[in-house]
């Protein structure tokens, strides 16, 4: 069986076609909500390795959209700010910042910085695999010292 046929029978790809998801991983990020609930309180979100742009929707649908959308929210400031980051372009999203660029480049960091105001972010989730030294201890660590705030969540493929 070709690639493109298991695809089409795969229940999590179905669904994505279904509910608008431009990809099936946008199931992995609910899940991982829903499991420890990450989106609680987050203001400051970066999507690192974004395109083509699943988690980024979830980030939008979870947290901009209801708060854009809740009947008693008037002040453009209360919203959260998400920022997507890839080297690839991607199509555009309500309520996200894209940022066309290599995440491990400290420039990156400050570009992502500067659209926070110069805050840190609450919640940084990673779905790439970009290239990095191999010693997941030490990647790990030099990514959440980009931009990771105190007491902050970094939700990452290792
Ligand atoms: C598996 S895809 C991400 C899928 C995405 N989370 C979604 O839900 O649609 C991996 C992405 O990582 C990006 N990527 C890899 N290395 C990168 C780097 N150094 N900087 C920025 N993006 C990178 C690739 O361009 C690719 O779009």
């Amino acid at each position: 069986m070709g690639k493109a046929s298991r695809d089409k029978r795969d229940i999590y790809y179905r669904k994505a076609k279904e509910e608008g998801w431009r990809a099936r991983s946008a199931f992995k990020l609910l899940q991982i909500d829903e499991e420890f609930n990450i989106f609680e309180g987050v203001k400051r979100i970066v999507d690192l390795c974004a395109a083509p742009g699943s988690w980024s929707q979830v980030l939008s649908r979870k947290l901009y959209l209801p708060g854009k959308l809740s009947p008693g929210s008037s002040d453009k400031n209360d919203l959260p700010l998400i920022v997507a980051i890839d080297l690839q372009p991607m199509a555009p999203i309500e309520g996200v910042i894209q940022v066309q660029g290599d995440i491990t480049n400290a420039r990156t960091a400050e570009v992502v910085i500067r659209h926070f105001d110069g805050c840190k972010a609450d919640l940084v989730v990673c779905d790439g695999a970009p290239d990095v030294t191999g010693l997941h201890d030490m990647d790990e660590f030099v990514q959440s010292q980009l931009i990771l705030a105190n007491g902050s969540y970094l939700v990452m493929q290792i």
